[in-house]
């Protein structure tokens, strides 16, 4: 079949699951092609910017477990490239102490043996000054959680895959996927033909995934990146070890999380871990700021040391699941089925459930940077019918079948 083929595989998406899986392939000798539909770098997916979160605090263990080998991996690609892609700042996590999220967070962490710091009201100024603990909120600590140098990372595991063999084509939209036991993928510059595909597309996942008939329950929302001013130049800078953080709840609404003063000196990175949908190739058309309005709340209440005004809005999006529907389209595939499901905010990794050669990474749901390497890892071994290094019954597509709960 090789004589047929132009790549063993090719990777549709250089965002940081795309660009890992490539790098993934590539490392195990498949000829790999990465194809992107806009001049790389750009900043209209989601693994655009300086900086993501690290972090083993999770409310599901096996997210934890992921991230134990994770950081192995990011620290060998550190390795083997030359380059500085994390720094450990600690994760400060702050929420009700009796609610049930925080508490979970908390046993996943003691369980685990995951190195942790709790704080009280009595020393947590000590530990953390210009941060105003609430009411009722308990915090801790996870130590080893940090900063990763998320443009840097994407620029240096690209180079990587260019340097073992791979071929990255930008600037080259995918306007078709024809299934098949060698499948077919036309581009805006060419028609290719590979052993199989995987499809990495982020926000644009459905539209790659319906040439295949099949449909994945997702939503794309739009988040805005606000910068806060500090009052005092250099209060919660990285350099000083200001810690990321996670407030599970403020208002009884969704989670506020933010990073140290690092990109922008002077600005710290504040979201809401919430959005408004969108269309991701009319991002700006409309925006949505009553999660601005939440945030200026919380930076008055909890972050007496930062102007509680954003100085400086950006935009990036997520792919979550939202729609409680998997469809497997009528027509050539399968005839098709309509379930009713259940949204959950965990990742989507499988195989097409009528070719198996075609293999998809979605859903990551504004936490899937960190989980990159393995996530590359995980759909190579999909690719090469290997036995997958973790459990994917949480991300498999036939989760939606059952009863699912929201995660962080
Ligand atoms: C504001 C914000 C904060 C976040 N914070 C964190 C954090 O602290 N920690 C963390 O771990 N994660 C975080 N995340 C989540 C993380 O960034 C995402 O989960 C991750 O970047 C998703 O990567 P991806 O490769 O799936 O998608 P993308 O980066 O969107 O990549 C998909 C790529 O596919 C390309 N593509 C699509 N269609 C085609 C086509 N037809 N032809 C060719 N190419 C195509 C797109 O152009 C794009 O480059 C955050 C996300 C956001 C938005
Ligand atoms: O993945 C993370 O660590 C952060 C936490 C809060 C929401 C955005 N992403």
């Amino acid at each position: 079949m090789s004589t047929n083929v132009d790549y063993d595989c090719i990777v549709i998406g250089a965002g940081v699951q795309g660009s890992f899986t490539a790098y993934q392939l590539a490392k195990k000798n498949q000829r790999t092609l990465l194809l992107e539909q806009f001049v790389l770098p750009h900043t209209r997916g989601s693994s655009h910017g300086q900086t993501r979160i690290i972090r083993k605090a999770y409310q599901q263990d096996f997210y934890t477990h992921m991230m134990e080998e994770c950081y192995e991996l990011w620290a060998q690609l550190e390795r083997e490239a030359g380059v500085k892609l994390y720094r450990q700042t600690g994760l400060l996590v702050m929420g009700p102490e009796e609610s049930q999220g925080y508490q979970m967070i908390k046993n996943t962490l003691q369980k685990n043996k995951v190195p942790i710091e709790i704080l009280n009201r009595d020393n947590f100024s000590q530990h953390i000054p210009n941060v105003n603990l609430a009411l009722g909120d308990g915090a801790m600590v996870d130590i080893t959680a940090g900063v990763l140098y998320a443009d840097r990372a994407l620029k240096t595991v690209q180079r990587q895959f260019e340097k073992l063999g791979g071929v990255i084509r930008d600037n080259e939209q995918v306007t078709d996927v024809k299934p098949g036991p060698v499948v077919t993928v036309t581009t805006s510059a060419g028609v290719y033909r590979a052993k199989s595909v995987v499809v990495t597309a982020g926000p644009w996942a459905n539209r790659l995934l319906a040439h295949t008939g099949l449909q994945l329950p997702l939503t794309v929302v739009k988040i805005n990146v606000c910068y806060w001013k500090e009052k005092v130049p250099g209060s919660y800078n990285v350099k000083q070890r200001f810690p990321c953080f996670l407030l599970t709840e403020f208002e009884e609404t969704k989670d506020i999380y933010g990073l140290p003063s690092n990109e922008y000196p002077g600005l710290m990175k504040i979201c809401y871990h919430g959005g408004s949908e969108t269309n991701p190739d009319q991002r700006d058309k409309t925006t949505n700021r009553s999660d601005i309005d939440i945030l200026q709340r919380c930076v008055a209440c909890c972050f007496p040391g930062l102007v509680p005004e954003p100085a400086v809005v950006e935009s990036c999006l997520y792919t979550g699941l939202g729609v409680v529907t998997v469809r497997i389209l009528g027509g050539a595939y399968r005839v098709g089925t309509t379930q009713q499901l259940t949204p959950d905010h965990h990742f989507v990794l499988d195989c097409h459930p009528s070719h198996s050669n075609i293999v998809f990474g979605a859903g990551f749901s504004g936490h899937g940077f960190k989980f990159g390497p393995i996530i590359g890892k995980l759909l190579c071994e999909l690719v090469l019918g290997e036995v997958p290094s973790y459990d994917l019954s949480p991300f498999r597509i036939r989760r939606f079948q059952d009863k699912t709960k929201s995660a962080l």
